[in-house]
């Protein structure tokens, strides 16, 4: 069985951990690094995963998933760097970084594979997007690609659209979060119980998704639907137009996107 190593086990690691337990995988092919010892004891509690050192970690794993946040990643490839073995096959979670940082600092011909998830991994619910460095190989991808498709699904992206990626599905359950919160909040100025109030709201998110993963139909034909002449759902929408809802996402998603992109220049030479 392959054993994979996370270094950095925060909401993103842990979301990845615990995805692959509930996909099946024994927590005995499972390793982690973690700087805050308590974290790291709540996680072994939870999970039963074994916290290791960093040369633990990169001798005894085939797969090194790097999941620290990206400010912290020189530290990480200064302890990392000298004791991982050739051949390992590196996986980076981390926004902004690009592939040739990593193969710049590890050893000569290390498979690495950038990947961008999205924390609905918890729930095998994931969107991950990958992308090979310039030593990974098909059969790099491919076992990348089974790790992550057994918590969500995954798409093989070109490396230079990995920050449009980060914008849209990487951050993009917190816009979805966003505009739910938002939906309660509405609930709650027109008199319904926050409790109530998100039932309404949560249930319909389920069911709008459901209906654009499972229907057949196009977004702007499902709204379409909903929106009945001279009916409730034009007068709201009127005010989403008037309020530049559409162009503010558009700004928004546009403004992630450069982000990342600044992340990935921060650790230039
Ligand atoms: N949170 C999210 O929705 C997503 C995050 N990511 C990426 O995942 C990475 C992690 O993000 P989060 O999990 O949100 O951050 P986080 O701050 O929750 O987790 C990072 C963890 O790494 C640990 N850490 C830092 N340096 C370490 C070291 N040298 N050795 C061992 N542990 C170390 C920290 O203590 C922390 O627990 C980032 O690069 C981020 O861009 C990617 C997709 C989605
Ligand atoms: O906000 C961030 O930087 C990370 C990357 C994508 C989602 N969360």
């Amino acid at each position: 069985m392959t054993t994979i190593a996370v270094l950095g086990a925060g909401k993103i690691g842990e979301a990845l951990l615990s995805g692959l337990i509930k996909a099946g995988r024994a927590p005995s092919d499972l390793l982690f690094t973690e700087r805050f010892p308590s974290r790291a004891e709540e996680l072994t509690k939870t999970y039963g995963i074994s916290h290791v050192d960093v040369p633990t970690a990169v001798q005894r794993a085939d797969v090194i998933v790097v999941a620290v946040k990206p400010q912290d990643i020189e530290p990480l490839l200064d302890e990392v760097a000298p004791k991982i073995p050739a051949g390992k096959l590196v996986v980076s979670l981390c926004a902004g970084l690009p592939t040739k940082l990593f193969e710049r600092r590890l050893p000569e011909g290390t498979a690495v594979v950038r990947v961008m998830p999205n924390t609905p991994m918890l729930v095998g619910e994931a969107m991950a997007a990958i992308s090979g460095g310039a030593h990974a190989e098909d059969h790099h991808l491919d076992l990348v690609e089974e790790l992550l498709g057994s918590v969500g699904k995954v798409a093989r992206v070109p490396e230079t659209q990995q920050d449009a990626v980060t914008a849209l599905s990487g951050s993009g359950p917190a816009y979805f979060f966003y505009l739910v919160e938002a939906m309660i909040d509405a609930g709650i100025l027109l008199g319904i119980p926050r409790a109530t109030a998100a039932d309404l709201i949560v249930q319909s998110a389920v069911g709008a998704a459901t209906m654009l993963r499972e229907g057949d139909g196009h977004p702007v034909m499902l709204r379409e639907a909903v929106t009945s002449p001279a009916g409730t759902t034009i007068a709201g929408i009127r005010e989403l137009e008037k309020h530049g809802v559409r162009a503010a996402l558009i700004d928004a998603i546009e403004a992630a996107r450069d982000r990342s992109v600044e992340l990935g220049k921060a650790h230039e030479d």
